[in-house]
């Protein structure tokens, strides 16, 4: 057998849309193959044929050889392919036990049976949870191995990894290294999608590289040289990128905190940040950093503490108060607090403005469309058009769409949390540029990133630990010293 999986000539339209035109891929057994690609390139509709959910125009999928199961076969699709993908399809309300093993029982469920087979299930993939935990309740790292022990239950030998580290820091990502190569040692065969490069070069040991819904690319990872595969992303010579450098923050504080607590999450934290100035927020995952980011952007209420935007205190915990005050962000959670999937991508991104652009409370189509095609355009976001449902968007150009909701009613204060999660090497750039041009034009922003190089913009960076802030690095550190502090191992 020369290849465990193959996908050839595949086709796949969606509506006017071609998602895949002709494209193929083709993975030795035993090897984690990368497929990388801009957003919108078609990796996902892939994903959603090597896994029988969808099934394409044109062109054949063969498993070991053999043709794929019939698409109402779903116990065969799963015995030969399992997906992990960045969004959990773990069901919260379960116990572990029961998301493991509930849609396999007969028709009467034997409780006791379940749970122990759940816990089998997890010692031998070595998950240390425990198995009558709420699912709901488990960190995204935790519940992602979950999700892996219950892709290997079924007897699949080829896992699809869906930007599987888009929301996990750094030892969490070292950790699920650690698990892939010794996955591989079994023979497991991977497919790995994601964003960072450095992730494809460090576990991966070939790569396809799709653009504009074709295949462009297929290579060895070792004799690859990093600037010939962003090229075969981008279709264009690597751009390098330039370093701008802003004018000196002035005086005026647009966010403030004094006293910030909230318990299990911070105490005690205090920041400001001015006009013209980033100021990063940068720690572990228990950090508190994304906690505290939310409670600036008014998502969640603090037991006890003061916040300030723009000279006003809007209501603790009470999102359109802190628009009102002229805040805007980017959620962590985008499929919850993000973005209307129903919605357009016009509608989801003049959201805030639809007070501004029509006189008592009338929102002109004409202007909204106006205003979401030049956002269309300003974040190069790949859609349709301004009246596309979001929900037909690829995930970053989706998260694109929540970016362009924060800034278009021109914010004075920024809370942005993981803004580049999901979005390709190309677009990380305009979008980290979009926040520098807000903060050019007077706003002041936080940046909430688990990327090093997303901080890189800051102006300062408050590294949290254990829920306090417990250094102020200014611009000009290197990775080192920053994970350093971050991991609490000097201060
Ligand atoms: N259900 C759908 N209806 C309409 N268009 C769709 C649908 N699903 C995907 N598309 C379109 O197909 C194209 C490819 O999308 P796909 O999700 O495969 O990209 P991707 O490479 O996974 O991108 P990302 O890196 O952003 O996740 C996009 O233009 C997208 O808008």
């Amino acid at each position: 057998m020369r290849f465990h999986v193959e996908a050839r000539n595949i086709t796949k339209r969606f509506g006017p849309t071609t998602a895949l035109n002709n494209a193929g891929i083709e993975i030795a057994p035993g090897q984690t193959h990368a497929l990388v690609g801009r957003n919108g390139a078609g990796k996902s509709t892939l994903v959603s044929i090597l896994t029988g959910l969808q099934r394409p125009d044109e062109g054949e999928v063969l498993f070991a050889g053999e043709a794929a199961p019939g698409p109402a076969d779903r116990d065969a699709w799963r015995r030969r392919v399992a997906c992990v993908y960045q969004k959990s399809t773990i069901i919260p309300a379960l116990t572990v036990a029961e998301n493991l093993f509930l849609n396999r029982q007969g028709r009467y469920v034997k409780w006791r049976e379940l749970r122990s087979k759940a816990r089998d299930l997890l010692a031998t993939y070595e998950v240390d949870v425990d198995a009558e935990a709420l699912a709901g309740d488990l960190g995204v790292e935790q519940r992602q191995l979950v999700e892996i022990a219950r892709a290997l239950s079924f007897g699949a030998t080829f896992i699809i990894l869906d930007e599987p580290t888009a929301r996990l820091d750094g030892p969490a990502i070292e950790r699920l290294f650690t698990r892939m190569r010794a996955l591989r040692e079994q023979g497991v065969t991977m497919m790995y999608i994601s964003h960072h490069l450095d992730e494809v070069y460090e576990i991966c040991q070939s790569v396809t590289v799709f653009r504009d819904a074709r295949h462009v690319m297929t290579r060895p990872v070792a004799e690859l040289p990093h600037d010939e595969l962003v090229s075969a992303m981008t279709g264009e010579a690597t751009a390098v990128a330039h370093q701008t450098r802003r004018r000196a923050p002035g005086d005026l504080v647009v966010l403030e905190a004094t006293g910030l607590s909230l318990r299990g999450r911070y105490e005690g934290v205090g920041l400001s940040v001015r006009a013209g100035e980033v100021v990063g927020l940068a720690g572990s995952a228990s950090s508190g950093k994304i906690g505290l980011a939310e409670t600036l952007a008014g998502l969640r209420k603090a037991d006890s503490g003061r916040i300030t935007v723009n000279g006003r205190r809007p209501k603790p915990g009470d999102v359109p108060a802190f628009l009102a005050a002229g805040l805007g962000f980017v959620p962590e959670d985008r499929h919850h607090e993000g973005f209307v999937p129903l919605l357009s991508v016009a509608e989801n991104s003049t959201m805030p403005v639809m007070r501004r652009l029509g006189s008592f409370g009338l929102v002109s189509p004409g202007r909204r469309r106006t205003r979401a095609k030049q956002m269309i355009r300003e974040l190069d976001i790949k859609t349709g058009g301004p009246d596309q449902p979001v929900a037909e968007l690829s995930g970053g150009n989706a998260q694109k769409v929540v970016f362009a909701r924060a800034l278009v009613d021109d914010p004075t204060a920024l809370v942005v949390m993981n803004p580049t999660a999901g979005v390709d090497v190309k677009s990380k750039q305009a979008l980290l540029g979009a926040v520098e041009d807000a903060v050019e034009r007077g706003a002041g922003a936080v940046l909430v990133s688990d990327e090093l190089d997303d901080l890189r913009i800051c102006d300062r960076v408050l590294v949290m630990f254990h829920g306090r802030i417990v250094k102020d690095v200014p611009r000009g550190w290197t990775d080192h010293e920053l994970v350093a502090v971050m991991e609490g191992i000097e201060q």
